[in-house]
C-alpha cells in the first residue's frame, strides 16, 4: 500500500496544562521525535504490510533523521523527495491527561507536487492509498484523481479539516474522521449523535469511520452502522493515535481483511500506541 503525505519532526513538550490565549506556563520536557500524519501512518502500516510513502522533505539534518526513522521502520523511501527546504515541523503541547494541540509548520512538505504523487503511484501500483490534508491540495487533488483513474481503494484522513468537494470526498471508503472533524464536515454540532453524524459522512462518501478518543469506533457503510469499544487503557499521549489507526486500518485492508475486522484491529494498535511510555 501507499500512503501519500507529511513527514514533520516533532518538538513534543509535556506540561500540567496547555496554557490559555495569553497566559505564560511553565512546561515539564522537550522531545524532538519524527512524526507527521503521513509518515506516522506509513511507519503504523509498515508493521501489518509492505508500504510506501510518498511525501517530500528537506536536505536538512531533521530530514535526514526522518527517513532513516522511516527506513528503519521498514517504510520504502525511494519516493519521499528531498528538497532544498527546511523540514516540516509541529510544535505539540501534552498536557496531564495526554490531549494535545498541535501547530505545524509545512516546510518541504509544501514541496510535493501532483506530478510527483502520479509518477511514484504510476511505479509503485498500490492495491491501497491513504492521504491526509497537511499536503499542499493539488497533492490530496491528484491522489484521490489517480485512485478514481485506476479503481483503486481509497482512504481519506481529512485533517486539518478543510473544505473538500465531492471530486474528493465521494471516493473516501473510508473517510476516517474523529469527533469533531465528523461535525465539521457533517456541518453538525460537536455534541451530535454519533450514529447522525456517521449517517452525514455516508451521503458524501463510500464508508466512514469516527474515532472517538477513549469512548468508541463508529464504522458505517451501505449495509449497516456498528460501534466498536476501545480497550481502557491507562493513556499517556494521545499524539498520532489517530494515525496509527488509520494506518493500521489500510494496511489490514490492503490484506483483505473486512472494514470491521481491520477497524477491530486499528482500535487496538491506537490503544496500544497512546498508553505507550
Ligand atoms: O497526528 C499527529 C501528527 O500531526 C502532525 O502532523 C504532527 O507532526 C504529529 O506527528
Amino acid at each position: 500500500m501507499a500512503v501519500v503525505g507529511t513527514l514533520n519532526l516533532d518538538l513534543v513538550v509535556t506540561l500540567a496544562r496547555r496554557p490559555a490565549v495569553g497566559e505564560t506556563v511553565l512546561g515539564r520536557t522537550l522531545t524532538e521525535r519524527p512524526g507527521g500524519k503521513g509518515a506516522n501512518q506509513a511507519r503504523a502500516a509498515a508493521a501489518v504490510c509492505t508500504t510506501a510513502l510518498v511525501g517530500a522533505t528537506g536536505t536538512d539534518a531533521a530530514g535526514d533523521r526522518m527517513v532513516s526513522d522511516l527506513a528503519a521502520a521498514g517504510v520504502d523511501v525511494t519516493y519521499v523527495r528531498r528538497a532544498s527546504d527546511t523540514s516540516g515541523h509541529a510544535v505539540i503541547e501534552v498536557d496531564d491527561s495526554g490531549d494535545n494541540s498541535i501547530i505545524v509548520i509545512s516546510g518541504a512538505n509544501g514541496r510535493l507536487t501532483a506530478d510527483d504523487v502520479v509518477s511514484a503511484l504510476d511505479a509503485l501500483r498500490p492495491t491501497v492509498v491513504m492521504t491526509q490534508l497537511e499536503s499542499p491540495r493539488e497533492v490530496t487533488e491528484a491522489t484521490a484523481k489517480w485512485c478514481h483513474a485506476n479503481g483503486i481503494r481509497f482512504l481519506l484522513n481529512p485533517s486539518p479539516t478543510a473544505h473538500l468537494g465531492p471530486s474528493i470526498l465521494s471516493g473516501a471508503d473510508p473517510l476516517i474522521v474523529n469527533q469533531i472533524e465528523a461535525a465539521y464536515y457533517a456541518e453538525a454540532s460537536e455534541d451530535a449523535e454519533p450514529t447522525e453524524l456517521a449517517r452525514a459522512l455516508l451521503s458524501m462518501s463510500r464508508s466512514a469511520i469516527i474515532t472517538r478518543g477513549g469512548d468508541d469506533v463508529v464504522v458505517a457503510t451501505r449495509e449497516s452502522i456498528d460501534i466498536l469499544d476501545v480497550p481502557k487503557v491507562d493513556v499517556v499521549d494521545t499524539t498520532g493515535a489517530g494515525d496509527v489507526f488509520a494506518g493500521t486500518l489500510a494496511a489490514h485492508l490492503a490484506g483483505g481483511t473486512t472494514l470491521l475486522d481491520a477497524a477491530r484491529l486499528a482500535t487496538r494498535a491506537s490503544a496500544d500506541h497512546v498508553a505507550a511510555k
